[in-house]
């Protein structure tokens, strides 16, 4: 698999200085995303990973400095940010530093020391450990991904659940790819859901000549198929009782006997099962064997929606984009209202449908940056959805930054001066924030 290019996330509201740095770095091979508001960039912030970020302190909306300490106090991961600050603003650049950014630069200054400290900070970056980000670089991806790595050593099977298109069989591929590298093992995977029950059983034993009309020859089954590798069994929840008793039979025994044969072959495979169902209610309804429920369940990942773990839907948006461009030499990017209502969409038929989105976008598009309009235009029903997914971030944002504020100013006992230097604002700016946002002090404060 190819490395992406280190994406660098680029806040900077004068468009000369912006245009010229975004061709100099994408003529560097890094991808770069542009925002010219504070208010822009922290809406991508918190659910695209950068492996820098670099700000002008001027904006025309909020400070810099605010963005940063707003972000910071979102308690999201941020990228090391690297502040562009103007002659003479030396005091703000150490108060950056001390709240934790990377490193300033002083207006003018040479892109080549830029480039240097950008090349450094990505550099910095690939080294860590566990940042492979093959699946998603939400916490939840993070963390199977780490299970993956620990389960790869065993062959124990591994029952992989989670809502339809949420990537499970993704998911069994990755933990394949570890213990096969080189990709020298099978790798089979099987929807148990599409088979008849007697075409199921044909086909993962196989069967010998003769076994059945038809049968003109022998054939080896996926399990045969799949022996040094992977088996990968998806909806086995729709697996026939009947089935299932073979199928623990074959798992107990480590060998499989094909239709109309009667000779064990011994199959050595890992067995990855999926399902988006509930097993343990089936169970419960005698629709599957309890004991091939615990036989297979001795590993189980579950998989979160992708409603749950919005970091990784623009990182697997970009993604998407760059396989359909390498497929059609068309490089799409997105609007930034696109890019928030793509965080903001709930993607009921989850990763599967975020690329049919993305997909469908790109081939109908004429034009190279896709908007809203692009991606929804079919998926919404009406202006009025569309609508609604953007109040709700509306909603979002106000939420936390009231939030913020609130505990800005208990922290410092409803002080509003002390308030409005701590978070980087004017009394001003500060008391006309309470009356948009609705704060009023307790009454023990006033
Ligand atoms: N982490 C990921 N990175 C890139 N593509 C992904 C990822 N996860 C899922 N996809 C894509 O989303 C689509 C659905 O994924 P997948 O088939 O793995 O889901 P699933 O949970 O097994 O679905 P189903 O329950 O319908 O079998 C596929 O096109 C897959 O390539």
């Amino acid at each position: 698999m190819s490395t992406p290019p280190a994406r660098i996330c680029l806040i900077e509201d004068d468009e000369i200085m912006g245009e010229s740095l975004m061709e100099r770095f994408e003529m560097e091979g890094y991808a770069c995303d542009w925002f010219r508001t504070g208010q822009e960039a922290r809406l991508t912030l918190a659910n695209k990973h950068y492996q820098v970020a670099i700000s002008d302190i001027r904006l025309p909306d909020i400070s810099g400095q605010v963005l940063f300490e707003e972000l910071l106090a979102d308690g999201m991961a941020l990228p090391p940010f690297i502040f562009i600050t103007g002659f003479g603003a030396i005091d703000d650049a150490v108060r950056l530093l001390k709240l934790g950014a990377e490193d300033y630069l002083t207006k003018p200054f040479q892109v080549n020391t830029l480039l240097d400290k950008v090349r450094n900070l990505c550099q910095r970056d690939q080294t860590l450990p566990g940042e492979a980000f093959v699946l998603g670089i939400s916490s939840a991806m993070r963390e199977i991904e780490a299970m993956l790595a620990r389960v790869a050593a065993s062959s124990g099977t591994v029952l992989i659940t989670g809502e339809s298109g949420v990537g499970k069989e993704k998911v069994a591929r990755a933990l394949h790819d570890l213990r096969d590298p080189q990709g020298k093992r099978p790798f089979i995977a099987v929807n148990c859901g599409a088979l008849t029950e007697s075409l199921l059983e044909a086909e993962l034993f196989g069967h010998e000549k003769g076994a059945f009309t038809g049968a003109n020859r022998e054939k080896k089954g996926y399990f045969e198929q799949a022996h040094s590798g992977t088996l990968f069994l998806d909806e086995i929840g729709d697996m026939p009782l009947a089935m299932q008793v073979k199928l623990l039979r074959a798992i107990q025994e480590r060998a499989i006997v094909r239709v109309g044969g009667e000779k064990p072959i011994p199959v050595e495979i890992r067995l990855i099962c999926a399902t988006h169902q509930d097993l343990i209610k089936m169970v419960k309804l005698g629709e599957f064997r309890e004991d091939l429920y615990y036989r297979i369940h001795v590993i189980h990942i579950p998989v979160p929606p992708l409603r749950e773990r919005l970091e990784d839907i623009l990182w697997l948006a970009d993604r998407f984009l760059d396989e359909f461009a390498a497929e059609s030499g068309v490089q799409h990017s997105f609007h930034p209202a696109a890019t928030q209502a793509l965080v903001t969409f709930s993607w009921p038929g989850n990763v599967r449908e975020l690329r049919n989105c993305i997909e469908r976008a790109c081939i109908l598009s004429a034009n190279p940056v896709l908007t809203t309009k692009d991606l929804f235009d079919q998926t919404l029903s009406s202006n009025e959805q569309e609508e609604a997914t953007v109040g709700s971030l509306t909603h979002h944002l106000r939420t936390t930054e009231r939030h913020y504020i609130e505990q800005a100013l208990t922290a410092h006992q409803w002080r509003i001066k002390e308030t409005a230097t701590a978070i980087g604002i004017t009394r001003k700016n500060l008391w006309e924030k309470m009356r948009k946002l609705d704060i009023s002090a307790p009454e023990e404060n006033m």
